[in-house]
């Protein structure tokens, strides 16, 4: 038993903070990023940034779109400039490019794992036959995966870099779970979202998607429901147990 409803034939997951233990560590490298910057900027008086305006502005949206969206919450507007800017540039691609390099230390630092309820998840999944997907608003998701030892359970893959080649919207806009569900070739109406962030959640909602799970992992059941989930859990093991 998935926990799921009688139409759906497939999943799609989000990453960062459902499959794997990454949304922390992506929040650190945020937090740090937009520390300096602000206190640059400002002085020792400055707003920190917290994990209030991650789960608002940047969980879930492609980098560029968190630099922007942050930013502009505080009244900061930044030149966009470009994906080669170096990372102290006072920029938006400069800012992101920052953020990506903590990012890449504290992901060496630290390690890559796996949620074991989510590699249960997945492997009951694969077992009942069901087409599984990922769609991530990474451009680092390629080498996630792999180090958690997750792309043997992953037949379509949306992520950053597919994002910005083919131009899609990112979370909010469900274009990125549209084309996963076209890759897998289902109609979203069969296709499950599980999604840790409000802009993903928000993105399963306006795809008209069978079934969105929220996974709540820092405390924000009411919001993810708010937002679009049709549940919300702590864990994807906890579905093992659900009868929707
Ligand atoms: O900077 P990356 O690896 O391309 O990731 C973009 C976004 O990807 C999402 O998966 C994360 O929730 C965000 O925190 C992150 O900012």
């Amino acid at each position: 038993m998935l926990g799921l409803p009688e139409p759906i034939t497939a999943c799609l997951f989000d990453l960062d903070g459902v499959l794997t233990t990454t949304a922390s560590v992506h929040m650190a490298a945020w937090k740090q990023t937009f520390d300096e910057f602000l206190r640059a900027r400002e002085g020792s008086g400055y707003r920190p940034f917290s994990q209030d305006d991650y789960d608002q502005h940047v969980d879930g949206r492609p980098r560029a779109d968190g630099v922007r969206e942050f930013l502009h919450s505080r009244g900061i507007t930044l030149t966009e400039g470009s994906a080669d800017d170096p990372s102290d540039a006072q920029t938006v691609n400069g800012v992101g490019n920052r953020k990506n390099d903590l990012l890449l230390e504290l992901v060496k630092e630290r390690g890559v794992s796996a949620y074991p309820g989510s590699v249960r998840y997945l492997e009951e999944v694969r077992d009942a036959g069901f087409a599984i997907g990922v769609v991530t608003a990474s451009q680092n998701a390629e080498a996630v995966l792999a180090a958690a030892n997750l792309d043997q359970f992953v037949q379509a893959r949306i992520d950053g870099i597919v994002v910005a080649d083919q131009g899609l919207r990112g979370k909010p806009a469900p274009d990125s779970y549209l084309a996963g569900a076209r890759a897998l070739g289902v109609e979203p109406a069969r296709a499950a979202v599980f999604e840790d962030a409000l802009a993903g959640v928000e993105a399963g909602r306006a795809g008209a998607f069978g079934f969105v799970v929220g996974v709540d992992r820092v405390g924000q059941a009411a919001a993810l429901r708010e937002h679009g989930a049709d549940l919300a859990v702590t864990d994807l093991a906890d579905l093992l147990t659900t009868v929707p």
